[in-house]
């Protein structure tokens, strides 16, 4: 997407050839700095400490992280090294692991000598198709906007909900759910985008709102609560989300708040829909609700809140009392059948085991073999 204009990806190789750049999400939207990572180590802290986030760009953001460890020793020891440090940033979204296992595929076999320039094509190759599928996934679900305004009677304007941030910012171009969006509003549509700030770290808020922003996108920040009351006197056409993980039978894990937000759907008989890259699914999992690990995070992000004063510093100031510990639970797993449906590269589907392989019937194999 474009930044002031300046066309430019979430995550790029800089002029050196091996070094790379990534946009520190942490300073958002005050301020908009580029950072550089030399090391697999400072890759590993950028995915922990969000400075990159987003499943697909933690992916991505692994995956140069052992082409950095790859330039230091490309021994097997390294490369083991390598991978598990990165494995263990963050344990919710699946496209870490699918992007690490990637990386271990193509390198583990090679010689040491090679590994450098194979590790560099791989994770290029990882991001240069995590763009192609956003970009597909913006078109399917694009269809599935303009199908809602017609439905609306093309009067006002298309109320679309979405929470936390899937944007081209939790990607490495295009966005997940975000991708409709700026597809739909260069197509004329007249998009109103109600944004969740979404508690704690406020990747609406900050993320979502500034993106939108910059691509010139009418859109509302609202409290996480507010979604249920819009919903309640119809001021939501339909609510899209992205996705961390989702199991083989279409359970997805998402920002905590998501399963809330789709309870107050269902009730109001609003489409809930789901922005699913294929590296999202996991294959080897059905239930959700056990099976996807939730992390949980210092719980000052959620007793502490950052902003810009009238001064224009920043500053970190605490909200809650000395001595009040706080829970942080980071994602939670909505149901499949709270899921009106997925919207995947391949094209839209039910969020059901029959529905998921309808789409990628080369996983239908492995599911027999599996059982
Ligand atoms: C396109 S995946 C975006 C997904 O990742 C976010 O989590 P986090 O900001 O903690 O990395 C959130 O769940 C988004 O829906």
């Amino acid at each position: 997407m474009k930044v002031q204009g300046v066309p430019m990806r979430s995550i790029w190789v800089e002029s050196d050839g091996w070094s790379v750049g990534v946009i520190d999400q942490t300073r958002l939207p005050h301020a908009f700095v580029k950072v550089t990572l030399s090391t697999a180590d400072e890759a590993g802290h950028a995915i922990r400490s969000m400075l990159v986030r987003g499943a697909p760009l933690i992916g991505a953001t692994a995956a140069y992280g052992v082409c950095l460890a790859m330039r230091q020793d490309a021994s097997d020891g390294a490369l083991e090294q390598a991978l598990t440090m990165l494995r263990a940033t963050r344990p919710t979204a699946v496209n870490l692991h699918w992007a690490l296992d990637g990386m271990r595929q193509v390198l583990a076999p090679l010689k040491p000598s090679e590994r450098v320039a194979a590790a560099y094509r791989q994770a290029a190759a990882l991001c240069d198709e995590d763009v192609a599928i956003n970009r597909a996934i913006g078109e399917h679900a694009l269809k599935l906007f303009q199908e809602a305004w017609d439905k609306k009677g093309r009067k006002g304007r298309l109320n679309v909900l979405t929470h936390c941030n899937a944007g081209w910012l939790a990607t490495v171009d295009w966005g997940t759910a975000l991708a409709p969006m700026y597809l739909a509003h260069d197509a004329g549509l007249p998009l109103h985008v109600w944004v969740d700030e979404t508690r704690p770290r406020n990747q609406g808020a900050v993320l979502t709102a500034w993106e939108l922003g910059q691509h010139g996108v009418p859109h509302t920040v609202i409290a996480d609560n507010v979604g249920g009351h819009l919903m309640q006197h119809g001021e939501v056409d339909l609510c899209i989300v992205g996705t961390d993980r989702t199991t083989a039978r279409g359970d997805v894990a998402n920002k905590i708040g998501t399963y809330l937000k789709a309870l107050a759907a269902k009730d109001n008989g609003v489409p809930f829909y789901v922005a699913l890259p294929s590296p999202t699914i996991d294959w080897t999992i059905q239930d959700g609700v056990k099976e996807i690990p939730i992390e949980q995070r210092d719980g000052a992000e959620l007793s502490d809140v950052t902003g810009r004063l009238p001064s224009g510093d920043i500053a970190t100031v605490r909200i809650t009392p000395p001595g009040s510990p706080a829970a942080n639970y980071a994602f939670d797993v909505t149901p499949a059948r709270l899921v009106t449906a997925l919207i995947t590269e391949r094209g839209v589907c039910p969020a059901t085991e029959e529905g998921m392989l309808s789409l990628f019937p080369e996983r239908r194999a492995q599911r027999s073999a599996a059982k």
